[in-house]
């Protein structure tokens, strides 16, 4: 997986050179219920995680105004909302406004993250206009559950991520073959946002 994320990052001195020190540690947290995410997120914070994940695809049952309430309040690290569709790799398999509406809702509500994906990225950023909070992130994903494809084509990937205005360009992708890691790193060089 990649994320370039070029504006965020503590500047650390190095060789006499400033430098951004932008890796965070994400903790994913896929559960049944918020209460289970909640005990989880405990325990992300005393594993050591910069900021946790909640993967709203994973619930059992979801009712937004409620449970991302509880969600970012009660969270004591930054967080990223994700609400993954199965045509992504995920587990949401409702309507779409829908699930747009639950990603905007958490927005509003204070979190710090929102991961959508580069399909459905337009829309939403789109939609956000004039309403995004400072502080908040749009991380657009891509995933490839099949293979990791040339520096060509990730590096046009990147370019059409960037294209919608993201924050922070996430792209993950199923190593077949150990050089796979290395064309991941020859992107990141290239991926600043
Ligand atoms: O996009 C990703 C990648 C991931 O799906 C994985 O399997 O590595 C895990 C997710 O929580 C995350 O949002």
């Amino acid at each position: 997986m990649l994320a370039s994320e070029a504006s965020v990052g503590v500047p650390r001195e190095s060789g006499g050179r400033m430098e951004r020190n932008t890796t965070k540690i994400c903790a994913p947290i896929m559960a049944d219920s918020v209460d289970e995410m909640v005990a989880n997120m405990v325990k992300a914070k005393a594993g050591g995680a910069d900021l946790v994940e909640f993967r709203l695809d994973s619930l059992k049952s979801f009712h937004p105004q409620q449970d991302l309430r509880i969600l970012v309040k009660d969270c004591p690290l930054p967080s990223l909302f994700t609400y993954r569709p199965k045509w992504e790799g995920g587990q949401y398999d409702g309507d779409e406004k829908e699930r747009l509406d639950a990603l905007r809702l958490a927005m509003e509500l204070g979190a710090d993250y929102i991961d959508v994906e580069l399909q459905a990225a337009d829309e939403f950023i789109k939609s956000i206009h004039g309403k995004k909070p400072e502080k908040l992130k749009v991380i657009v994903s891509s995933h490839n559950y099949q293979n990791t494809p040339s520096v060509e084509e990730l590096g046009n990937l990147v370019a059409r991520i960037q294209a919608t205005g993201a924050d922070i360009v996430k792209i993950a992708t199923t190593a077949v073959d150990i050089t796979d890691a290395a064309r991941i790193f020859q992107i990141i060089v290239h991926s600043q946002v």
